[in-house]
């Protein structure tokens, strides 16, 4: 089934961001969202997770077939990389025989029983990734999901994608990044939502500030 995108705009902090976003995502395929910082990747991606409401426009297909990966790890850091995942398999209702491909997909398994908290960040980043695997949804949403990452993880993460693409799924990621992967972008720059407010100059602001 394709996400489907129409129309859409979002906000954050309670400012418009982002205005008349339209785009579709097929099986099978990965689009990239660029953009310079503060444009609206993020919170385009918390809208489609559901995470917070659209102010206005369409979007089908997401519903319980996301998964979202947030910038932040998430991880609960007292229990172990294998105890992290289980409690995602958990949550999704996912065999726990799952468990190990997605520890050697994103090579954790040799660190299985190290709790979280004492993880390097790029290793938490790939626990964090691993738990993709465990959710079993198809379409992943995905913000700057390569940070803290080396070349090799970075190797093993597009590896993920692709086999996640092959299976019938597919991904909407944030990223500044080359993946290495055959991709589509969407640049949400033409998307930059109509200032409710600006300062005139910059006498006008330093006013305000002080
Ligand atoms: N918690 C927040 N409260 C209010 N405004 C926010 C909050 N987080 C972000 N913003 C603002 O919302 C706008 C969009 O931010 P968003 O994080 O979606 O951009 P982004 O494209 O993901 O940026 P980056 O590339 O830096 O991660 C920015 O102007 C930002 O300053």
């Amino acid at each position: 089934m394709t996400l489907s995108v129409t129309d859409l705009s979002c906000a954050r902090g309670g400012m418009p961001v982002l205005e008349g976003v339209s785009f579709t995502l097929e099986p099978g395929r990965v689009l990239v969202l660029r953009g310079p910082n503060g444009i609206g990747k993020t919170t385009l991606l918390r809208t489609i997770a559901g995470l917070q409401p659209a102010l206005s426009g369409e979007i089908t297909g997401a519903e319980d077939r996301v998964a979202y990966g947030a910038h932040a790890d998430g991880l609960k850091a007292a229990l172990t990389v294998w105890e992290n995942l289980a409690f995602w398999a958990g949550i999704y209702g996912t065999p726990l025989e799952r468990i190990k491909p997605a520890l050697f997909a994103f090579d954790l398994y040799p660190l299985q029983y190290r709790q979280a908290q004492a993880l390097s960040a790029g290793q938490k980043r790939r626990l964090s990734l691993a738990r993709l695997l465990l959710t079993g949804r198809p379409v992943w949403l995905l913000d700057e999901p390569t940070v803290s990452m080396d070349a090799a993880s970075v190797g093993l993460f597009a590896e993920a994608v692709k086999a996640q693409c092959a299976d019938g799924g597919s991904a909407l990621i944030a990223t500044h990044i080359d993946l290495g992967l055959e991709t589509d972008t969407l640049d949400l720059t033409p998307y930059k939502a109509t200032p409710v407010w600006e300062f005139a100059d910059r006498a006008e602001e330093e006013e305000f500030f002080a």
